[in-house]
């Protein structure tokens, strides 16, 4: 490999991890001990609000009244293309049965989630694309019970749009917590609310991390964190596109990593010359939250063909994936880890965050060497069955108990020998594992 870093990051996503862990170990203790007041005490504590936790009806159609009926229209459009899509990844799993031996029948079924939990984030910014991500996902999964938790702002609780969305979407309750006592309450079922058997969302890394801890005792959909984002470029890429691109993405959060990949020298040179002025143009939280990206986790990467641009990517294994680069087909083809691919100039991943139908849920952090974002199958557990004729269970039988005694289970064995008496009776068998090698 040849690559040359024309910017490198002073800090990765596994900055500072450690802790950030203790800090949310500390508070899953405090609120698992002292259940709902605790957790009341802690959203009084870092979000400065002392409102009501569970939204009723009433407090539901006021927020709703005060969104605006464009973009009332605006958000139905887009969970339109998220219900669709998600109803077609429904319909690319379905159940079967295989007869294994005839008269042995084996199959498979999906069976969802009761009841989920869908973390909605909204500290800096007011993500209502999220609450379409989540709950519309569980809705169309056939999950009994949704509930939604979203931090509240200071006297005023949930963003009215974030309330409005996560109705419209299908939830059943909603709840004005935010961070670790947010995803604490799903967990435990605090507020009412029936405990979670998942807990999917995105959030800030003291959410992930909560997830993360709680994985085992509750399912999860993957660790969705601060969010990252990778360019590959090359020279017939539009320099302004790629630095408006980067910059979209910087603005997520100060921990937010962004790179461009490229081959292309002169392309990375005018993308770092144009980037500055783009930052700096922002309206001030954006501005101050893109400029510590860009600063501290920001990375251009010169490589020697494309081969090699493929390569660090999928090393990377960005959340979010963008080619603006000829023979997108070839790049289809050729990448393995991201969480979302947005091939292109015509499309960018602001569009898949909003409004075009993909899921914006997505692994970070490298979580997408091995999962990708979410989607029904997240909610869905593929479970197994069978069921066999006394005959189709003879050859089933003698196997069973012969490897059983192998491995000592004498127990099991006798399973399986109890059966052979009672439908062959009178026949012998052989059902020791010693025997020719
Ligand atoms: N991976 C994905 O698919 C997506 C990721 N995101 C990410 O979600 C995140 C949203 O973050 P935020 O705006 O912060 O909203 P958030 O809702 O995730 O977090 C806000 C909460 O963090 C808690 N908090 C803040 N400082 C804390 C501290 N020092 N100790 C303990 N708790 C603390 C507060 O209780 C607050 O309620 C961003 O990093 C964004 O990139 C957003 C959408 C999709
Ligand atoms: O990580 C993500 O998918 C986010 O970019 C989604 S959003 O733009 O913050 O809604
Ligand atoms: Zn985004």
């Amino acid at each position: 490999m040849t690559i040359e870093y024309l910017k490198k990051a002073g800090r990765t996503s596994q900055t500072d991890t450690a802790e950030t862990r203790a800090t949310v170990e500390k508070l899953l203790a405090e609120i698992e001990a002292g259940g709902d007041e605790a957790a009341r005490r802690i959203a009084i504590a870092l979000d400065r609000y002392d409102g009501s936790i569970v939204l009723g009806r009433d407090e539901i159609e006021a927020a709703a009244a005060k969104v605006p009926a464009k973009l009332k229209d605006d958000i139905r459009f887009a969970h339109d293309n998220v219900r669709r899509f998600a109803e077609r990844q429904m319909q690319s799993l379905s159940d079967f049965e295989y007869e294994l031996s005839p008269g042995f029948v084996a199959g498979q079924k999906s069976i969802p989630c009761r009841a989920a939990g869908c973390y909605v984030p909204g500290g800096r910014y007011s993500h209502v694309a999220s609450a379409i991500m989540t709950v519309t996902t569980a809705q169309v999964a056939g999950c009994d019970n949704i509930t939604v938790c979203s931090p509240p702002r200071p006297e005023i609780g949930i963003n009215p749009a974030i309330v409005f969305t996560a109705d419209l979407c299908g939830a059943d309750r909603i709840l004005a917590l935010g961070g670790v006592q947010g995803v604490a309450a799903l967990a435990f079922g605090l507020f009412g609310a029936p405990p979670a058997d998942i807990i999917v969302g995105p959030g800030n890394q003291f959410v992930a991390e909560a997830k993360r801890i709680l994985f085992g005792r509750v399912g999860i959909d993957m660790f969705a964190g601060p969010t990252d984002s990778l360019i590959l470029a090359d020279a017939s890429a539009d320099a302004e596109i790629v630095a408006a691109d980067l910059v979209g993405q910087a603005e997520h959060g100060y921990n937010s990593p962004v790179w461009l990949v490229t081959d292309s020298r002169d392309l990375a040179e005018r993308v770092l010359a144009i980037v500055p002025g783009l930052i700096a143009d922002l309206p001030d939280a954006n501005r101050t939250s893109a400029a510590a990206a860009w600063r501290d986790y920001a990375e251009v990467i010169l490589c020697g063909s494309r081969e090699e641009m493929a390569t660090v990517s999928d090393d990377e294994a960005p959340e979010h994936l963008t080619v603006q680069a000829q023979d997108l087909d070839w790049w289809r083809d050729r990448l393995k880890c991201y969480g979302s691919l947005f091939l292109g100039e015509e499309t960018t991943v602001a569009y898949g965050d909003k409004a075009s139908g993909t899921n914006h849920v997505l692994p970070t952090s490298g979580a997408a060497r091995y999962t990708g974002g979410l989607s029904v199958h997240k909610y869905l557990k593929i479970v197994t069955w069978q069921q066999a004729t006394r005959a189709a269970s003879k050859d089933v039988a003698i196997a069973t108990a012969r490897i059983s005694r192998l491995e000592g289970m004498e127990g099991h064995a006798r399973t399986a020998d109890i059966r052979l008496r009672k439908y062959f009776p009178g026949e012998n068998f052989d059902l020791s594992a010693a025997g020719d090698s």
